[in-house]
């Protein structure tokens, strides 16, 4: 299962709500698509589920056009975007066999097996404006599945839910991911649930991708080394005149409570030790440092709202 765009670029009038984005995704695994407010990722999703046309560019789902060819394209996408209005008055049955279209043997037993995965046999027969919206969520998800989906796609999953709520659709996503062998794509305000779930990552800031890949490798991507010493300002202060003179390559150092980080490798760590020492400072704690996604993602959008 693939799917990959082509140089995207969606504008409403004048105004260029994603420009010129490329990426892959086929790969099984969980995929999460972070941005600021505004920064264009239900723009992006709906592009790739054919919802809305490409100003430019084109979207190939198993190598099918999403906009030409869509029913062939979307034939194992599953999407929840927008979160689907349920009939009320009706039971989650009732509502599920309206929406999803489905029937056959086959759909059936799929249908019951979901079913069981997500803990919704027992409310089958429940009214739907009698569920929680943890439940709903859950019945969204169902949808999304049922068409023998390979690759699903959650716009904002956990959105309304109280922390009990979110850490459960958490665990149905990761473990629906690693049971069945079902790509997921989740859009998501909550950084702390895309790096507890998503092993690969989209980011996209003003329209534009700003990152996209493996998470362990974007974090790993920009080295830190976070020390402490006595006299921290003299020893940051001598840091600096070293990166100046040459001695330590060019590099971000910041002073801050928790001591000072250093935008380098772990290559440089024997130099800046040696450097200090040598200098008459006592370094207590030298190590490399993994930065977390919400530093990430406060670097790679900087300037912006950063709402995350
Ligand atoms: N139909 C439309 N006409 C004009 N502008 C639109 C339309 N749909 C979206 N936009 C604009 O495109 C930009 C990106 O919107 P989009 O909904 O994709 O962002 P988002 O990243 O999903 O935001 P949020 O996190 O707030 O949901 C926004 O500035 C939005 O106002």
């Amino acid at each position: 299962m693939s799917v990959e765009c082509f140089c995207l670029t969606k504008r409403y009038g004048r105004r260029v709500v994603l420009d010129d984005v490329s990426l892959e995704i086929n790969d099984g695994g969980v995929t999460g698509l972070i941005g600021p407010n505004g920064a264009g990722k239900s723009t992006l999703i709906k592009l790739i589920t054919g919802l809305i046309w490409p100003t430019e560019g084109f979207v190939l789902v198993d190598g099918f056009d999403a906009h030409r060819e869509h029913t062939k394209a979307m034939r194992r996408i599953g999407a929840v975007i927008e979160w689907p209005a349920f009939i009320p008055d009706l039971s989650a049955r009732a509502n599920l066999d309206i929406f999803s279209g489905g029937h056959g043997r086959a759909y059936r037993e799929k249908r019951a097996e979901i079913l069981r995965f997500m803990e919704l046999e027992s409310v089958l027969d429940r009214k739907v404006g009698s569920f929680s919206t943890g439940m709903r969520q859950r019945l969204g998800i169902t949808l999304a599945l049922l068409p023998d989906s390979e690759f699903i796609i959650l716009d904002e999953p956990t959105n309304g839910l109280d922390p009990a709520g979110i850490v459960e659709i958490r665990q149905i996503i990761r473990e629906y991911n690693r049971q069945f062998g079902v790509s997921v794509m989740v859009s998501s305000h909550l950084l702390s649930e895309v790096e507890q779930i998503c092993d690969h990552l989209i980011l996209i800031d003003g329209g534009r991708l700003k990152a996209w890949g493996e998470i362990g490798e974007l974090l790993d991507s920009r080295p830190r080394l976070r020390l402490r010493t006595d006299r921290p300002e003299s020893a940051a202060a001598l840091l600096r005149r070293a990166v100046a003179g040459n001695v330590l390559p060019p590099c971000g150092i910041e002073n801050g409570p928790d001591g000072i980080l250093l935008e380098l490798g772990e290559s440089c760590a024997g130099a800046v030790n040696r450097l200090l020492v040598e200098n008459g400072f006592n370094v207590t704690h030298l190590a490399v440092e993994r930065q977390t996604l919400e530093n990430f993602f406060l670097k790679e959008t900087a300037g912006d709202n950063g709402h995350a």
